[in-house]
C-alpha cells in the first residue's frame, strides 16, 4: 500500500514537472515570436524647460503612446539652455527606461526635426504673473514661423504636431500657415489641460471621482475667453447616469463661478507657484497625443484645438478648440450638439479673440 502511494506521488510530481516545463517552453517560444514595434520618434521642443522636465519621463515610460511602444526622443532647446538640456539627456539615460531606444539633445532645429513622427512644441516663453497669454505673442509666434519650415522639410510626412507654447492656438495657426505641405489636420494645439481642469472642478463639486465625469467641452481659445461648457456632460451615479447640470442643480454656479475658475486656473497656478502649470500641462499633452493616436473611448469626446472647418458657425482661418472623437489616428469634430444662447455668445466671443490674435500675430511677424 505504502509503495503504491509513493508511485502515485512520483507520478504526480512528474506530471507537475512536465506541465511546468511545457508552460515555460511555450512562454519562451511566444516571447521569441512577439515582434517589438518599430520605435516612434517624438520631438519635444523647449525640452530643458519645466514642462519638458515633467513630460520627457512620461513619454519614455509609455504614458503617451502606450506601454508596448518603443520611442526615440529628440529634444530641442536654444543655445543658452544647451548645458541644462544635456543634463536632462543624462538623466533620461540614468533612468534606464526600457522603452527608450535613443535620445538626441540638440540646439539644431534641422537635426531635431529629422524623421519626427510626433512633435510636441513646448519651446517658447511662459507668461509671468499679471500677463495674459497673448502678451508673450511677439516673442513666441516668430519661433513658430521659423520652426514650421524645419518641420515641413525634415519631419515624417504624416507627422502629428501638438503646439503647447502660448499663445497656443495662434502659434499653431502660424505653424500651419508657414508649413503649407503639412496636412492641416495634423496640426493641433493643447486645450486638453482646460478640459481636464473642467472635469476636475465638476468632480470636486459633486464629490465623485474624476473618471466618473465625461464629455465636458472647451470651446475656443486657450485663454481667459475660453468657454468651458458642461451642457452635454454626464456623471456616473449610483443608479446610472445623470446630466452634470441636473446633478449639480445650481445653474448660477455653473454659469458663473465654474466658468471663471476654469478660465483663470492657469493664472491661479502662476500666483501660487510663481511658475506656470507644468505637471498638469505635461500630463494633458500625453492625454492629447494618446487619444489622437490610440482613439477616444466609445461614447466620449475630448477637446482639441484644431483648424476650424466652419462647424458650429466658427469661421475657418483660426485654430479653435472643439469637442472631437479620435479613431485610427484621425480626429473628427463632434457635430450636431444643441447650442443655447449663452453658449453661442461665449463661443463667438472666444472666436473673436482668436481673430484679433491672428491680426496681432501677423503684425508681430511683419515687425520681425
Ligand atoms: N497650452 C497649455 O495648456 C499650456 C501652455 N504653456 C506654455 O508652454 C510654454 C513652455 O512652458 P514652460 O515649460 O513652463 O516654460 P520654460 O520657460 O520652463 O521652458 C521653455 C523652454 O523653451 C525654450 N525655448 C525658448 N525658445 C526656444 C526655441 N526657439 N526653440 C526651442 N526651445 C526654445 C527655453 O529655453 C526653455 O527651456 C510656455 O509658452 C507656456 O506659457 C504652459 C502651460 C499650459
Ligand atoms: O497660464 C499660463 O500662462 C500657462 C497655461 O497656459 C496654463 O496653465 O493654462
Amino acid at each position: 500500500m505504502e509503495q503504491e502511494y509513493i508511485i502515485l506521488l512520483q507520478k504526480i510530481l512528474v506530471v507537475l514537472f512536465s506541465v511546468t516545463l511545457f508552460w515555460k517552453i511555450i512562454k519562451h517560444i511566444c516571447g521569441l515570436l512577439v515582434i517589438e514595434k518599430e520605435p516612434v520618434t517624438v520631438l519635444v521642443t523647449g525640452a530643458a524647460g519645466q514642462i519638458g522636465y515633467a513630460l520627457l519621463p512620461m513619454i519614455a515610460r509609455g504614458v503617451m503612446l502606450g506601454p508596448d511602444q518603443p520611442v526615440i526622443i529628440h529634444m530641442l532647446d536654444i543655445e543658452p539652455a544647451a548645458e541644462a538640456l544635456n543634463g536632462v539627456k543624462m538623466e533620461l539615460i540614468d533612468a534606464a527606461f526600457p522603452l527608450l531606444k535613443d535620445v538626441v539633445a540638440t540646439t539644431d532645429v534641422v537635426e531635431a526635426c529629422q524623421g519626427v513622427n510626433i512633435a510636441v512644441m513646448v519651446g517658447g516663453f511662459p507668461r509671468k504673473e499679471g500677463m495674459e497669454r497673448k502678451d508673450v505673442m511677439s516673442k513666441n509666434v516668430s519661433i513658430y514661423k521659423a520652426q514650421a519650415s524645419a518641420l515641413e522639410q525634415h519631419a515624417a510626412p504624416d507627422c502629428k504636431v501638438l503646439v503647447v507654447a502660448n499663445p497656443a492656438n495662434t502659434n499653431a495657426l502660424i505653424l500651419k500657415e508657414f508649413a503649407p505641405s503639412i496636412p492641416e489636420k495634423n496640426i493641433t494645439c493643447l486645450t486638453r489641460l482646460d478640459h481636464n481642469r473642467a472635469l476636475g472642478q465638476i468632480s470636486e463639486k459633486l464629490n465623485v471621482h474624476v473618471s466618473d465625469v465625461w464629455n465636458v467641452i472647451i470651446w475656443g481659445n486657450h485663454s481667459s475667453t475660453q468657454y468651458p461648457d458642461i451642457n452635454h456632460a454626464t456623471v456616473k451615479t449610483t443608479n446610472g447616469e445623470k446630466s452634470v447640470r441636473d446633478a449639480i442643480a445650481n445653474d448660477n454656479w455653473l454659469n458663473t463661478e465654474f466658468i471663471t475658475t476654469v478660465q483663470q486656473r492657469g493664472a491661479t497656478i502662476i500666483k501660487a507657484r510663481k511658475l506656470s502649470s507644468a505637471l498638469s500641462a505635461a500630463s494633458a499633452a500625453c492625454d492629447h497625443i494618446r487619444d489622437w493616436v490610440l482613439g477616444t473611448p466609445k461614447g466620449t469626446w475630448v477637446s482639441m484645438g484644431v483648424y476650424s472647418d466652419g462647424s458650429y458657425g466658427i469661421q475657418p482661418g483660426i485654430m479653435y478648440s472643439f469637442p472631437v472623437t479620435c479613431e485610427k489616428g484621425q480626429w473628427s469634430i463632434v457635430n450636431g450638439l444643441k447650442i443655447d444662447e449663452l453658449s453661442r455668445e461665449k463661443m463667438d466671443a472666444t472666436a473673436k479673440e482668436l481673430m484679433d490674435e491672428k491680426t496681432l500675430a501677423y503684425s508681430c511677424l511683419i515687425d520681425d
